[in-house]
């Protein structure tokens, strides 16, 4: 069986391409990074370490690389050939990759009729929607015709840490041993791809939500108050005792949001925050707060993991999640200007003032009670 994996990055070497690996897969990494892709095809293998006491160790083998900037008909051609397609590049990306692979699977059907899933790993609700959204525009109406008959594009939900890398080996990934994919088997026509470790389910809404607002809801939320206390790394920043009880007042709110959408178990979902933290907290992992707290713009959108919840909150219980407007504010504050969207963030609040700021990138409106709470914490914040 051949996959393609589009992102040769952490997620995709550290916890896609090992399952694949491990389910018989040969994968091919699409990548534009060209160090990587020419290791990957100099080597042919990469070694995937645990974060834990032990440091076992996984051989991930049978995997090489494309280059889609230099070869764009090779990953055509790959795709033509492909069993899955597979991609991990981050939500903005996306678009850019969704021209090569709807090529692919025009290539494809001139080949074989065969269907074929596509899943996009990203963190974010409706990652593989979006991508088939962007490879749709760039078909006839005869070709998404073809596409609808033999392709699917079900969503997932992805969960392993897998930090920044600072490996001597470059392709070596140091990840936690925590793993979790999870994929909406309502959308796949024909048979599930058979990758050991993926869990399939009929409605992938409570899974994505359950995984984005308290996995990643916690983790930028320890990622911005770590970085304004001056503390580079996650498991440190949870030794704040401030970090650490506005981070549990959060996951209240948003485990109160959640057992009450989803009628999840009270005391399963509780022990479910408590393992997050005690992931984020793993001794065996530095994770960058500016990892972890990357893309400002993208966390702070009306659907991802800050303001959807506080929404969905308000509107459930009339009443305003305080502890997730001072954890929106403290993404506003996130003045990392090595990172485009917070640079750009902070040239608007600087420019236009914060209210303006919490407008454009939040879409929260300014006459409502969590604008006000967002907006108060905000300066109650930058003053400190
Ligand atoms: N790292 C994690 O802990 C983790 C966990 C779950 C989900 N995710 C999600 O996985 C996705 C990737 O995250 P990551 O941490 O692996 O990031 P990463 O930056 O390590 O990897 C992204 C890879 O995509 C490649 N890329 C960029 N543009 C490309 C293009 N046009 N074509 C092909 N490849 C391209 C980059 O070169 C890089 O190798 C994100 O959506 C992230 O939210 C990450
Ligand atoms: O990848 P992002 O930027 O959406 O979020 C940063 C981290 O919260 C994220 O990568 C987590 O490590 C991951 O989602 C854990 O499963």
């Amino acid at each position: 069986m051949k996959a393609v994996h589009f992102g040769a990055g952490n997620i995709g070497r550290g916890f896609i391409g090992l399952l694949l690996y491990q389910s018989g897969f040969e994968t091919c990494f699409v990548d534009v990074n060209k160090e990587i892709v020419d290791l990957l095809n100099e080597k042919r293998q990469y070694t995937v370490q645990l974060a834990n006491e032990a440091q076992e160790q996984f051989s991930v083998e049978n995997v090489y690389g494309i280059n889609s900037v230099e070869n764009p008909e090779q990953v055509a051609e790959a795709i033509a050939h492909s069993d899955l397609v597979t991609a991990a590049v981050g939500p903005t990306i996306l678009p850019m990759i969704a021209g090569a692979i709807a090529n692919g699977l025009k290539k494809r059907l001139t080949q074989t009729k065969k269907e074929l899933t596509i899943i996009a790993c990203e963190n974010m609700i409706g990652g593989s929607a979006l991508l088939k959204e962007k490879i749709y525009e760039q078909l006839t109406d005869d070709e998404r015709g073809q596409f609808d008959q033999y392709y699917s594009f079900p969503n997932a939900a992805v969960d392993r840490i897998v930090p920044n890398q600072i490996n001597e080996d470059k392709l070596m990934v140091t990840v936690e041993p925590f793993y979790e994919w999870i994929v909406d088997q309502s959308e796949i026509k024909g048979v599930n791809p058979p990758i050991h470790g993926i869990t399939f389910v009929e409605d992938l809404q409570p899974y994505i939500e359950r995984k984005l607002f308290t996995v990643n809801t916690g983790h930028a939320v320890v990622a911005y108050l770590g970085y304004s206390a001056g503390i580079p790394y996650i498991a440190e920043s949870l030794q704040n005792k401030e970090i650490r009880e506005m981070t549990a007042c959060i996951l209240q709110e948003t485990s109160k949001y959640l057992i009450t959408k989803y009628s999840f178990d009270r005391k399963a979902h509780m022990d479910y925050v408590e393992k997050i933290i005690q992931r984020f907290a793993n001794p065996y992992i530095s994770d960058e707060t500016t990892r972890v707290g990357r893309s400002p713009i993208r966390k702070l959108n009306k659907n991802d993991r800050l303001i959807r919840p506080a929404t969905q909150y308000v509107e459930m219980f009339h009443e305003t999640p305080n502890c997730l407007a001072k954890g929106i504010a403290a993404a506003l504050s996130y003045d990392y200007l090595n990172d485009p969207e917070a640079k750009e963030i902070q040239e608007k609040i600087q420019q236009k003032g914060v209210e303006n700021a919490i407008e454009t990138f939040t879409g929260l409106k300014a006459d409502t009670d969590l604008f006000t709470a967002v907006c108060n914490n905000y300066y109650e914040l930058v003053s400190k």
